[in-house]
């Protein structure tokens, strides 16, 4: 791989002997990863795994595959999948992800909560936003908020408001170069420093939205100091943050106190470098806000009240197809209806995508469910789970109907392939009607 001069000339001077191992790798392939779903009993086994993650393993996984489809995994690169086994939240925490898309680092997190309390995931990018939302619901998360806004909003409303906070910063790429060549495209020697001046804003409007005592990881997909443990320094010198240590472990190195301002605390961050392990570049930190107080309340979203139309249409709906009754808080935007996680803040002018489980719509006389019932919910919420053959699958991908002649009953239903939920249908007269969502038919 022909990398720019400044870079290699960069990093022959900055790692001295170590250099020639470290440029050789550009010249090898990327590694592959997936993580499985730990939410899902149809996820497979893990033939690799990864050793500092313990949902994950080496090797790759079709994005036309039903493990993918179902949610049961999520395909991510193996040193990726440090970053949220750093923070490692408990379920009940409040945690922010605030630069989440596509959505690797928020769906790990959902892993680690196992769909209690609140994971805040927020992309600036509206775009991004979107496919963040879509990935957020086929690893069929329940918790999570999915939110369009730039940090400083975000911090204005929710100070202190959070136990864990993730800061996946955009960076200047490098740790991707062999991934994505493309990426090389923008580096330039003083691409980094730029990268770093929006990194030191991030940061700034994360740390007000920690709660004394809480947690933040900082982390990027490159190698360059300036955007490393020159951050790090920085931000334990000007938002007055601890290092605290990290446990390395399968060739995880110890952050360069040197690349900085010699704060010997440096040496708690974690370079994953390609030479060193099987992954990709990476440089995690873990920082802590002094003090312990309990994060704020905030000013909580009220829940909705259904009118009586509404309520019988809801109960129509699960009577006829679910096993159970949905229990609120609902959250209701124009005719959709949400359940809405734990302690949801009330937020004005954020766009939110996405809060709680996406349940359906009231339509004139009916609930619809969602598309998001057949990620979020076990087959043994559903009255009727429908198999269906491998030629029934791709052709129920294509937007086409399944015919089940024996079965009578007007509801709807689960349809699995390879014991798999992976999406709904409508059964009347015998007949599976298509309900797979328009975007994700092939
Ligand atoms: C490294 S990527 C995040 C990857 C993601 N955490 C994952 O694991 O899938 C960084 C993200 O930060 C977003 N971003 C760019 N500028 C930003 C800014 N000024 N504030 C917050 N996020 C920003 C980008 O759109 C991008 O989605």
């Amino acid at each position: 791989m022909s990398l720019p001069s400044g870079f290699t000339e960069k990093y022959q001077h900055l790692l001295g002997a170590e250099a020639a191992a470290f440029l050789a790798t550009f010249d090898q392939p990327a590694q592959s990863g997936y993580r499985i779903n730990p939410l899902h009993p149809s996820a497979p086994a893990l033939p690799e795994p990864i050793a500092w993650s313990q949902w994950g393993s080496y090797g790759k996984v079709a994005g036309t595959s039903i493990a993918h489809l179902a949610g049961d995994v999520y395909s991510q690169e193996p040193s990726a999948q440090f970053v949220a086994a750093v923070l490692a939240p408990t379920p009940g925490e409040r945690v922010l992800d605030l630069c989440a898309a596509p959505g690797g680092k928020t769906t790990q997190l959902g892993s680690f909560m196992a769909q209690q309390g609140l994971l805040v995931a927020n992309e600036i990018n509206a775009g991004r936003a979107r496919v963040l939302s879509s990935n957020v619901e086929r690893f069929g998360l329940t918790n999570t908020l999915v939110t369009n806004s730039d940090p400083q909003s975000l911090a204005a409303q929710l100070p202190e408001f959070f136990d864990r906070i993730l800061v996946d910063a955009p960076c200047s790429g490098e740790g991707m170069f062999r991934k994505d060549p493309g990426a090389m495209a923008y580096w330039n020697p003083d691409y980094p420093a730029q990268c770093a001046t929006r990194q030191r804003e991030i940061l700034r409007s994360a740390e007000a939205m920690l709660r004394p005592g809480g947690t933040l990881v900082y982390s990027t997909c490159t190698f360059s100091p300036e955007e490393d443990e020159q951050i790090i320094a920085w931000a334990a010198q000007e938002l007055g943050l601890s290092i605290e240590p990290i446990a390395k472990v399968g060739g995880i190195a110890d952050g360069r106190p040197d690349w900085a301002d010699g704060n010997p605390a440096l040496a708690n961050t974690a370079r994953l470098w390609p030479h060193l392990l099987q992954g990709e570049g990476h440089f995690v930190a873990k920082l802590r806000k002094a003090g312990d107080e309990p994060a704020r309340a905030g000013k909580q979203q009220v829940a909705a009240k259904l009118s009586r139309t509404e309520q019988a249409d809801l109960t129509a709906f699960t009577q006829s197809s679910l096993t159970a009754p949905i229990i609120g808080p609902f959250l209701k935007v124009g005719d959709n209806l949400t359940t809405m996680p734990a302690a949801m803040p009330a937020l004005a002018h954020i766009h939110v995508l996405r809060a709680g489980l996406d349940l359906g719509t009231f339509k004139k006389g009916r609930f619809e469910p969602s598309h998001a019932l057949a990620t979020a919910l076990p087959a043994s919420a559903f009255q009727t789970v429908v198999p269906l053959t491998a030629e029934e699958f791709d052709r129920y991908r294509h937007g086409e109907t399944v015919a089940r002649p024996t079965l009578k009953q007007k509801q709807t239903v689960l349809l699995t392939y390879e014991g798999a939920g992976f999406a709904l249908g409508r059964l009347v007269n015998g007949t599976v009607k298509n309900a797979y969502p328009k975007g994700l038919r092939k």
